[in-house]
């Protein structure tokens, strides 16, 4: 069972630190580390080339290792997105959070969904936990709730909204739809477009479990800080949701 966010207490411990920019480079990789670290974020989220360096970097920490796969389109083969699943808890990711077919779910062709789900959940089993993107911005209510419980079905231990990359992020009425159509065995993330402690909280108070946001550092302390992605926007990168 995910564990849920005690109102009062510290939200650090519920947010996955993440930078997953095209252009992110070594010494944000490094420092966004380095920031999870300082302030005991649950995991840092990376694209799968980063996560050895995030190994090495977090050594000792506590800090988990999270590794997107299948991302940001999801329409990847599904045993592409098994290899890169396999390959990142090789190089030392304990979470994968994968992008589910998009285009299945709006064709309603869940035996597919299923399928390219239970695939990573099998590849990484008792070596890593699954978190399904459902990039809720694309989907009607029908479509969320359905491949939430196919999701489940799969095996899955979390659902979670969005990439960060496509349209639309977390909603406090995703999250709430979400909830309702798993059971309390499998957990909730919230993700895209978090830049604040109070969208925060609202998500962890509508149900979530975890956070996935690039604004980790700003929303912990309070203050507009540029944090290791915002830093990497510094060096030429728009903060574009598009893909
Ligand atoms: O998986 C997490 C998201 O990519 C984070 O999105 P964000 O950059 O809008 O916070």
């Amino acid at each position: 069972m995910a564990e849920s966010w005690v109102p009062g207490t510290p939200i650090a411990k519920f947010i996955d630190h993440t930078l997953l920019k095209p252009g992110a480079t070594e010494k944000y990789i490094v420092r966004l580390c380095e920031e999870a670290a300082q302030h005991q974020f649950y995991s840092v989220c990376v694209n799968g080339s980063w996560v050895s360096l995030c190994r090495d970097q977090l050594a000792g920490t506590g800090v988990h290792i999270a590794a997107v796969v299948g991302f940001p389109l999801g329409a990847m083969a599904t045993k592409a997105k098994v290899y890169e699943a396999q390959t990142a808890v090789e190089d030392g990711a304990t979470e994968i959070d994968m992008v589910l077919p998009i285009g299945a779910v709006i064709d309603g062709r869940y035996g597919v969904v299923s399928h390219d789900i239970a695939s990573v959940v099998r590849a990484v089993e008792g070596s890593a936990i699954v978190k399904v993107i459902l990039e809720t911005g694309m989907l009607n209510a029908e479509q969320k709730a359905e491949a939430c419980r196919v999701a489940e079905a799969a095996g899955a231990h979390y659902v979670k909204t969005s990439t960060g990359f496509g349209t639309g992020g977390a909603t406090e009425a995703d999250i709430k739809l979400m909830r309702a159509s798993v059971t309390s065995s499998i957990g909730v993330k919230a993700s895209g477009g978090i830049r604040d402690a109070e969208t925060a909280i609202k998500m962890l108070q509508a149900g979530a479990n975890r956070l996935g946001t690039s604004a980790g550092v700003a929303i912990v302390t309070g203050l507009s800080s540029v944090s290791a992605s915002e830093g990497n926007r510094a060096e030429g990168q728009e903060e574009s949701t598009q893909y």
